[in-house]
């Protein structure tokens, strides 16, 4: 079978057999090995920060002091409670995410490789649609990032 997000299609002038990239809508000739660049995603994502993030302050706290150790704790408690069902993905972003994107879910929009830090987008490009990524670390703080488009 092809690699996710391809399509086959058949050239109406020659015949020939070619493959569409069904995200970005590029054909091409040879047959793909690997699943279709999506190009551009879409993720939210809730952020703990520390005090040694960037910008140790957020919507949530004017003066973030925690350690960078309680701050992945922390995450990695919000991820099990999402993993398990407990608790919904937006409802934790709404109410614990150290990020502007916390009024909507998280949603940060749909976004292209080259706009978020290096970490972030490395791991959101690997995602599934769907998928809850492990904790990251980005100058920011740390991360989980869910992909939804
Ligand atoms: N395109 C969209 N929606 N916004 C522009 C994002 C700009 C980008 N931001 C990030 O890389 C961090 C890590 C991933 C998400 C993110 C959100 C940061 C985290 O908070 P901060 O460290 O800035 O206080 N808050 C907003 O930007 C960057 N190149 O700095």
């Amino acid at each position: 079978p092809l690699p996710e997000g391809w399509e086959m299609r058949t050239s109406r002038s020659t015949g020939m057999t070619y493959f569409l990239n069904t995200y970005t809508k590029k054909s091409q000739w040879e047959r793909p090995e690997a699943p279709a660049d999506p190009g551009e995603i879409r993720c939210s994502h809730i952020l703990v920060k520390h005090a040694e993030s960037r910008r140790p302050s957020s919507w949530r706290e004017e003066n973030i002091t925690r350690s960078k150790e309680e701050a992945l704790d922390l995450l990695k408690s919000y991820r099990k409670q999402i993993v398990a069902n407990d608790v919904p993905f937006v409802d934790i972003a709404m109410k614990y995410s150290d990020c502007s994107s916390a009024k909507r879910g998280g949603d940060l929009g749909m976004f292209g490789r080259g706009q978020m830090q290096q970490p972030f987008e490395e791991e959101a490009f690997k995602l599934k649609l769907g998928q809850l990524s492990k904790p990251v670390q980005t100058d920011s703080g740390y991360h989980i990032i869910l992909r939804t488009v």
